[in-house]
C-alpha cells in the first residue's frame, strides 16, 4: 500500500491588500468578473462594471476598509492566517495551505505549494459554513482550473458544507451562550447571514436552505424558540432581487413590533471582515438604534477560537478515514 500525504487547502473570499482605492478597485474587479459571483453577460456587464461601479464604489469601499483595518492586515485575512496556523499545528502530519480565491494568498500557488510536497490526497475546505453557487462552487471552478496544468493530479475531497456539522454549532452555540449570560437573553436572536440573488436560489442553490438548517440547529442547541431566532440577509448589491427578508430593513421595523433588544450574529462568516465588523456592527447598530431600539450586541465570528479550529480539525479527520 503507498504512503498516504494529506494536503488541505483552506479557501475564503479575498480581500484588497491595502485600504485604497487602487487596491479595493483591483480586488473588486477581480471578484465581480467572476461569472459565479455576478452571470449578467458580459457585453452588458463587463462596461458597467469597469464604467460605473469601480470608479464610484472603490474609494467609498476603501474608507469603509480603513475604518476596520487592523495594524497586521485585513481583518478577513488576519483571522484566517491565525486559523491556518492553528489548524496546522492540531494537525501534524498534514500540509495545510491558505488561498483567497480572489487576491492573495492567490490560490494557483497555494495549491502548487502542495503539490509540490507530493501529496496524494488533496481535502479542499472552502470557509463557508452554507454551499452557495457565489462562494462554494466559484472555489470548486478555481481549483479545477489551476490543476489542469498538472500532470498527476492527487485524489480530492470538497468539503461542501458544514451547516448543521455538531462541532459548528457547538461552537456558534458557545459563543451566542456567552452573551447571553453577559447581556441576557435578548428579545430576539438575529442571523444575519451574506445574501445572494433570489434568482440564484430559483435556479437551484440552496443556500437560503442551508442557512435555515444552521438556524434551527442553533436554536435548538440554545433550547431557544425556533421562532425567535430570525435569519435575514444581508450586502444586497444591485437592483435585482435579493434574499428576504434583509436585514437592514428587519432592524429597522423590529423596535415598532416592540423588540428593542438585539443580539445579531453572523454565522455564515468564518472570519470578522468588512460586512461583519462595519455593515452590522455600526451600520446596522444604527439603523437599530435610531428606530427606537435599545440594546444592540454584536456577536463576534468564530475566527480563531479553539472550538473553531477543532471543529476545522473534525472536519478534516473525517475526510483522512
Ligand atoms: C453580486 C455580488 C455578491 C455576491 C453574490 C456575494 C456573495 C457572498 N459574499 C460572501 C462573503 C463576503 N463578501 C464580502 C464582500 C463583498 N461581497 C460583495 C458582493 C457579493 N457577494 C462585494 C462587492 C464585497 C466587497 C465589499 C463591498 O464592495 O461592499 C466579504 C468581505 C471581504 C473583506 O475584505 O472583508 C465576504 C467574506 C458570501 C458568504 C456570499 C454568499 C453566500
Ligand atoms: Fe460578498
Ligand atoms: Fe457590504
Amino acid at each position: 500500500m503507498r504512503q498516504e500525504k494529506y494536503g488541505v487547502l483552506m479557501v475564503n473570499l479575498g480581500t484588497p491588500e491595502a485600504p485604497t482605492p487602487k487596491a479595493v478597485k483591483r480586488y473588486l474587479a477581480e471578484f465581480l468578473s467572476d461569472r459565479r459571483v455576478v452571470d449578467t453577460p458580459r457585453a452588458l456587464w463587463l462596461p458597467l462594471l469597469y464604467g460605473v461601479i469601480l470608479p464610484l464604489r472603490s474609494p467609498r469601499v476603501a474608507k469603509l476598509y480603513q475604518s476596520i483595518w487592523m495594524a497586521e492586515g485585513s481583518p478577513l485575512l488576519v483571522y484566517s492566517r491565525r486559523q491556518q496556523q492553528a489548524l496546522a499545528a492540531s494537525l501534524p502530519d498534514v500540509a495545510v495551505e491558505l488561498a483567497m480565491n480572489y487576491g492573495q494568498p492567490a490560490l494557483p500557488q497555494a495549491l502548487a505549494r502542495l503539490i509540490a510536497q507530493d501529496i496524494t490526497r488533496l481535502i479542499i475546505l472552502p470557509l463557508y459554513p452554507q454551499y452557495s453557487c457565489s462562494t462554494s462552487a466559484a472555489i470548486w471552478d478555481a481549483v479545477a482550473r489551476s490543476l489542469k496544468r498538472y500532470r498527476r493530479l492527487p485524489s480530492i475531497s470538497f468539503i461542501r458544507d458544514y451547516a448543521a456539522h455538531p462541532a459548528y454549532i457547538a461552537a456558534l452555540s458557545a459563543r451566542v451562550a456567552h452573551v447571553f449570560a453577559r447581556h441576557g437573553r435578548p428579545d430576539r436572536l438575529v442571523l444575519s447571514f451574506h445574501g445572494i440573488l433570489q434568482r440564484y436560489a430559483e435556479e437551484g442553490d440552496d443556500y437560503p436552505q442551508r442557512c435555515d438548517v444552521t438556524r434551527q440547529a442553533l436554536a435548538a442547541a440554545l433550547d431557544y424558540p425556533a421562532e425567535q431566532v430570525l435569519m435575514t440577509f444581508q450586502s444586497r448589491f444591485g437592483r435585482d432581487p435579493w434574499l428576504l427578508p434583509a436585514t437592514d430593513e428587519t432592524m429597522k421595523s423590529l423596535p415598532s413590533q416592540g423588540v428593542k433588544r438585539v443580539q445579531v450574529i453572523c454565522p455564515g462568516f468564518a472570519a470578522d471582515c468588512l460586512e461583519t465588523l462595519e455593515e452590522i456592527q455600526v451600520q446596522n447598530r444604527e439603523i437599530f438604534e435610531h428606530a427606537g431600539g435599545s440594546a444592540f450586541h454584536y456577536i463576534p465570528a468564530l475566527n480563531d477560537d479553539a472550538a473553531h479550529v477543532e471543529m476545522l480539525r473534525q472536519l478534516v479527520m473525517a475526510e483522512l478515514r
